[in-house]
């Protein structure tokens, strides 16, 4: 927001009153103005006026009384959507009672004079700070004028208000959830991660390049002993994605192919309802059906053309079967019908048979006995001798195919008892291999048991590897105050009030108050040095004004901190190196105040612009100081620090109320390959990140406030965004973020402090910051990589 922003403000002018137009239009009155915003249905004569004085009063007794605890970052509770949410805010009266109604809710320190910070986005797409207190909301012109006006009437109608807090989850469910930024940054920057594409059926697609974060699948290499990708192959043997590929084939059962549906998934960062959703919303696209090749479309045909010769031949068995089966019948009739007419005529054969022979026995034995002349004798008719050869050759042929029909009936009982015999030896098998299976079971048991030693020994790595931001916590030493914390263990820390309540943080590290300049400069050094190896390496102190954020980074001249203990070490370990590699230290330091970023190293405190291209950030015109011995660092820590903008609050007489960021640029030449490295290091110490009721800001103060809390609310959105694996990840939100996005974009090593105060007072204080610390602690960033290049000049420039 800059001169653009105060355009369009003066293109539609604000109601004002006469007190602002008696002003000098070029006036840089650093406070609230006396205004008239007379909300609709308010009586005239019920104008609340409102005045440094009586704004400094207000304050003074909100916090003699000792309420006003309120941090202004719980704004979010004023726009609690059961209040009517962000739109409800229709005019300062309304947000008074959204703010006392937030008060009742959730804070019941919540004062009215609370001041909670709000960004008003405009239709048009610009963004204004705003304030609301004592139910009157007001806008901030311009980061550099320090001008509050009262908010237009008419803006209500012309865009929403965002508490500041919420202000990623707004950009992401307005007109732009889709792609996931916000209009704003579209209007004032011109976006090379928008692009489209042309479809045949669809037409023109616009696409946009999300910042994504993904989960990737790896194993341990124990031969090379490095963590290794997953082919799709061994992953779909994982029981994990076994079970996601499973849900995905459940829902989709025509899909078939395994490895496209894991391919999908991991498309999808493991998220089978997405994958699932995707297909669904994608389905019948030829686009999105993979080619297939002609050995595949060969090897279908074929299919198909065997299927077809299968099914021919099984259909010309099954009509042999039923002819076979018709003739068989046949068969056996006509056998039962010959076994009946054989035995009929045996029977009558045996009849004539006997006739014959009664017939002889009764013929006369001598000559005369027998007669003279032939007597017809009536001989019953039997079968002639054909007859009986006849039917003794069907009886053959039928004992034949009887003797046939028996044999093929005992061939097909053989074969049944076959495959009785084979299934029982199947089901033995089966019980063996189960047996097996338990034995394998028990012996993957005890592997587990050892893996999961090795795999405790593997922890730390992978927390290397994931990336995860390390966050220590040091409690500054303070002799006088009543302690409210406890040191359970080295990882562990305890704020408990004299009220009983208690809390329990868990850090990388957890440092007592005692702990010298030296042991905390010794347990972050392997990260610092790792520059020299051509990592981006980022260490940021977060905590409430005096608790000792400067004393970490800096430090006393006779006991320095962080910052000039870890360049003298860069120089150690580059000169160590000089042998082989040649180093060159570059650096740089800038302040970040208002939203403004200010070149610390030269004597004008140049105005630095930020450019955004892709994923880096480019600072033109910052000045880059070599550095070559350790008499260089003071000097130079000297003249950037004279530089500072230091404003007084009442906490603390040197406190800052802006950002300080030092840029190390360790680039190294290997004289021998020639391969160049170049890390760079971040040292970040944050303004005070306590609310702003304590310091008692007002004016100028004021508007330091709502830069400081735009600036840390938008580094707390970019650590839960990265945290949540958030498609977007908020890094315009500030110029603090826009900065830092090197080093929290997923290469880099990061380090966090949190500084708190022992003090049983800044109670609230702590708790915020050790939260603030718990969950920055979660963000994983991914694998570091080194910056090395065979050859100069492929290094994007910062
Ligand atoms: N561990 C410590 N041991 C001794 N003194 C300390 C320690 N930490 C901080 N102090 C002292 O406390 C005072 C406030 O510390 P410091 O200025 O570092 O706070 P800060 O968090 O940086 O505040 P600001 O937000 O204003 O920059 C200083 O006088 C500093 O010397």
């Amino acid at each position: 927001m800059g001169s653009g922003a105060s355009k369009k403000a003066e293109s539609n002018p604000p109601p004002t009153t006469s007190t602002q137009r008696s002003r000098p239009s070029n006036s840089r009155r650093a406070d609230f103005q006396e205004v008239q915003v007379r909300p609709s249905g308010q009586d005239p004569a019920h104008k609340a006026t409102l005045s440094t004085s009586n704004m400094s009063a207000r304050q003074e007794s909100s916090r003699e009384s000792g309420g006003s605890s309120h941090r202004n970052r719980y704004a979010r509770h004023a726009a609690d959507p059961s209040n009517g949410g962000n739109n409800s805010l229709q005019h300062g009266q309304s947000a008074a009672a959204t703010s006392r109604a937030g008060r009742s809710k959730g804070r019941p320190d919540l004062q009215d004079d609370d001041v909670v910070f709000e960004t008003f986005v405009h239709s048009n797409g610009r963004e204004f700070v705003c304030a609301v207190r004592g139910g009157r909301r007001y806008y901030l012109d311009d980061w550099h004028s320090h001008e509050w006006q009262p908010f237009p009437e008419r803006w209500y109608s012309e865009g929403r208000l965002v508490p500041m807090d919420d202000n990623s989850q707004t950009r992401s469910s307005g007109s732009n959830q889709q792609n996931g930024t916000s209009e704003s940054t579209r209007h004032s920057e011109k976006d090379d991660r928008e692009g489209y594409l042309k479809h045949p059926k669809r037409g023109r697609v616009e696409t946009y390049l999300m910042e994504e974060r993904h989960y990737v699948h790896f194993f341990f290499d124990r031969q090379t002993g490095k963590w290794l990708r997953l082919p799709i192959g061994w992953e779909l043997h994982h029981s994990l994605v076994k079970q996601m590929v499973d849900h995905v084939e459940e829902a989709l059962p025509h899909w078939g192919d395994r490895a496209d549906i894991l391919a999908l998934l991991r498309a999808c960062n493991y998220n089978p309802d997405e994958c699932i959703g995707t297909y669904l919303l994608l389905d019948g696209d030829g686009w999105l059906k993979p080619q297939r090749t002609s050995k595949e479309a060969r090897a279908e045909e074929n299919k198909d053309e065997r299927i077809e010769h299968l099914t021919r031949k099984l259909k010309q068995l099954q009509t042999d079967l039923e002819t076979e089966r018709k003739s068989r019948k046949e068969a056996e009739k006509q056998l039962s019908e010959l076994e009946e007419k054989y035995s009929k005529i045996s029977a009558e054969a045996t009849s004539a048979q006997r006739q014959m022979e009664a017939m002889q026995q009764s013929r006369p034995k001598t000559a005369h006995s027998r007669p003279k002349t032939p007597v017809a004798v009536a001989v019953p008719e039997g079968p002639t001798q054909q007859d009986l050869e006849l039917l003794n050759r069907k009886v053959k042929s039928l004992r034949k195919s009887h003797v046939h029909l028996k044999m093929d009936m005992l061939r097909n009982i053989g074969s049944v008892g076959a495959v009785i015999k084979d299934a029982i030896k199947a089901a033995a098998d089966l019980k063996k291999s189960d047996v097996g299976s338990q034995q394998e079971l028990e012996e993957i048991r005890s592997l587990y048991q050892k893996e999961a030693l090795q795999r405790r020994l593997l922890y730390n790595q992978l927390q290397e590897l994931r990336g995860n931001i390390r966050v220590f916590c040091r409690p500054r030493r303070d002799d006088r105050a009543q302690m409210c914390l406890k040191f359970p263990s080295d990882q562990d820390i305890m704020v408990s009030t004299g009220d009983g309540s208690k809390k329990m943080f868990n850090f990388d590290k957890v440092y007592n108050t005692e702990v010298s300049q030296e042991q905390i400069f010794t347990d972050t050094q392997p990260i610092i040095t790792s520059c020299v190896d051509g990592y981006n390496v980022c260490l940021l102190a977060y905590g409430q004004t005096g608790s000792g954020k400067t004393f970490t980074m800096m430090g006393p001249d006779d006991n320095p901190g962080i910052n000039i203990r870890a360049i003298t070490e860069l120089l150690k370990v580059c000169s160590e190196r000089a042998e082989t590699k040649s180093y060159n230290l570059k650096v740089s330091m800038v302040e970040i105040y208002n939203e403004t970023v200010q070149d610390l190293l030269t004597s004008d405190a140049r105005t630095l612009e930020l450019q955004m291209v892709g994923n880096v950030v480019r600072i033109p015109n910052i000045t880059e100081m070599g550095v070559s011995q350790v008499s260089d660092i003071k000097d130079l820590m000297k003249l950037g620090d004279s530089n500072r903008k230091v404003a007084s609050t009442k906490m603390n007489s040197t406190s800052s109320r802006s950002h300080l960021v030092l840029m190390i640029n360790v680039e190294g030449e290997d004289k021998v390959t020639g391969a160049i490295s170049k890390g760079v290091l971040t040292l970040c110490d944050l303004a005070g990140s306590e609310r702003i009721s304590k310091t008692e800001a007002t004016g100028q103060r004021l508007v330091e406030a709502a830069a400081i809390n735009k600036s840390l609310s938008a580094l707390g959105q970019v650590f839960s965004a990265l945290r949540e694996s958030q498609l977007h990840i908020p890094y315009r939100n500030s110029k603090l973020t826009q900065i830092l996005r090197p080093c929290l974009g997923g290469d880099a090593k990061a380090c966090l402090f949190v500084n708190i105060s022992p003090d049983v007072k800044n109670y609230p204080e702590t708790c915020n910051t050790l939260e603030f610390g718990s969950n920055a602690r979660q963000v994983a960033l991914g694998q570091a990589k080194q910056n090395i290049q065979k050859r100069p000049g492929g290094f994007p420039p910062r």
